[in-house]
């Protein structure tokens, strides 16, 4: 809590205020991916992997019925028509016997063992069935007609085209080679990927280690948040429970170090607790401006080396970066001393933590990644620091399309008073607006660059039609 006391200023006063961008270099150059460790592939889901994964077999293992969307003429060889395919219920056939009236030999059904089909007959085939030895090619039940069956029990059925060599058939090794990499160090497991390690037999993976983060916040004034009644000047604590839902939310590990009184003995037995704990980064909130109350920089100062202790930008300038090492344990402790203020907290974490986080878990590029949108307010800029304004961005037509026009624009719409106390700021935020410092107003409609928070996907309707005409 910084405490107008008249009390000489903490060493905040004298550090070199950096930009954003310069801030966010110095702690990457300072984060190093966390070690890999072997996980079943199951929970290695929301991982990133640490070595490339091969298919070891071709997938396909076998010849296979499947149904393909040919994009053009039934005629055209299939392994010269990229298509999209499911499965095919069918008749198994040499290609070049053509079009006629044949004896069904037998049925080939997945996962039983294929016999070898004769010249002149087909055989019943279902819906990725191994194709018989002697067949090259299978016919849809669509393009046949069945006979019935002769005295002998013999079914007949009549192929009504003429089919090319390969035609719905899903060649070996079609989906994946043999030794083919599937997926790459540095790729992201998610859902998709799990079925890739499943289709491979890759049942143990390597990946990186999620960091643990230990979340501590300061302040005499600050309550637990199931506090029944609240003294004047008490607040309840927002970001404790904010930043660890964020920081899980990333994947992370996270321990609760509850809240310090402003003592400096207190805030440094926390620090000492999340070093106990194991964790690889410490984020405290409060505690890091200007007043006598202020324990956060001195304590890092004296433990680590701290390489910030500002950054030029609104809200979250007393952002606060240092190294403590843990000799020990032959390690250090990433230290994010973030504001007090729960806009300021979080604002920060997205742009400071969570691109720490993400190298730490392997990613290649582990920056927020950053879009244009055009805004739909006018927004007051400030003159001494760049702000990172929130909004929320969604889809649109442009200003002054026609009605019908195949075109759009995402358009961000600022989430009201952006004063550092107001969480409501944050409300459903999917982007920072990065907005320049400056006097005056941007004007409503200004294209402008921002960063993406969390999940684009997730957008508020309108969306455009599922169905639009392709310029020409
Ligand atoms: N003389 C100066 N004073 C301040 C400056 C400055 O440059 N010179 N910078 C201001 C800026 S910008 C910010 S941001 C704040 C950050 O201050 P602290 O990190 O030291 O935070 P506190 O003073 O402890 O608290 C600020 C504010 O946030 C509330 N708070 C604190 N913890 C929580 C919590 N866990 N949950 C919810 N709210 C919390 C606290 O009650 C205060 O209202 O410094 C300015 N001062
Ligand atoms: O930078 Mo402080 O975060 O304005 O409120």
């Amino acid at each position: 809590m910084a405490a107008p006391s008249g009390a000489p200023a903490t060493p905040s006063a004298f550090y070199k205020m950096l930009s954003v961008p310069d801030a966010v270099e110095l702690i990457l150059a300072e984060t190093e991916p966390l070690p890999a460790v072997a996980l079943p592939f199951q929970a290695a889901a929301r991982h990133t992997l640490a070595a490339d994964v091969r298919a070891a077999e071709p997938v396909p293992g076998f010849r296979a019925s499947i149904k393909v969307d040919w994009l053009c003429d039934k005629a055209i060889p299939p392994a010269a028509i990229p298509g999209s395919a499911s499965g095919q219920d069918g008749y198994a056939v040499l290609s070049s016997d053509g079009p006629g009236e044949y004896d069904v030999a037998f049925e080939a059904f997945a996962g039983v063992a294929p016999q070898t089909l004769q010249p002149s007959t087909v055989a019943y085939i279902g819906t990725g069935g191994p194709l018989p030895e002697g067949a090259d090619a299978v016919v849809q039940i669509e393009d046949t007609e069945f006979l019935g069956a002769g005295p002998d029990g013999t079914k007949r059925v009549r192929i009504k085209i003429s089919v090319a060599p390969g035609y719905d058939v899903r060649q070996v090794g079609s989906d994946m080679a043999a030794g083919e990499v599937v997926l790459r160090a540095g790729h992201h497991i998610d859902a998709a990927e799990v079925g890739i390690l499943a289709t491979v037999g890759a049942t143990t993976v390597q990946v990186h280690r999620k960091p643990h983060v230990a979340v501590l916040s300061t302040g005499d004034e600050v309550c637990e948040p199931d506090a029944p009644t609240l003294q004047l000047g008490q607040i309840r604590d927002a970001n404790r429970a904010m930043l660890l839902a964020a920081a899980a939310g990333t994947g992370a590990k996270v321990t609760d170090l509850g809240i310090a009184r402003d003592t400096a003995a207190n805030v440094e037995a926390a620090l000492d607790r999340a070093i106990a704990e194991g964790a690889d980064v410490l984020l405290t909130t409060g505690g890091v401006s200007m007043g006598d109350k202020d324990f956060i920089k001195p304590l890092l100062e004296r433990r680590g080396t701290v390489f910030f202790g500002k950054v030029k930008m609104k809200p979250g300038k007393p952002l606060t970066f240092a190294k403590v090492p843990v000799p020990e344990q032959n390690r250090s402790l990433l230290v994010f001393g973030l504001p007090g203020n729960p806009v300021s907290s979080l604002v920060t974490f997205h742009l400071a933590v969570v691109p720490c986080l993400r190298k730490m878990e392997g990613w290649q590029e582990p920056r927020l990644r950053r879009i244009h949108v055009r805004t739909a307010n006018d927004i007051k800029m400030d003159p001494e620091r760049p702000e990172y304004h929130r909004a929320i961005a969604h889809w649109a037509r442009p200003v002054g399309a026609p009605e019908g026009a195949v075109c759009g624009e995402l358009v961000a719409a600022s989430t009201g008073g952006q004063i550092s106390s107001r969480l409501l700021s944050l409300r459903s935020a999917n982007v920072l607006l990065e907005i320049p410092q400056a006097a005056g107003v941007l004007p409503a409609n200004t294209v402008v660059s921002a960063l993406v928070l969390g999940d684009l996907g997730a957008m508020p309707v309108p969306e455009v039609p599922a169905h639009t005409q392709l310029p020409a």
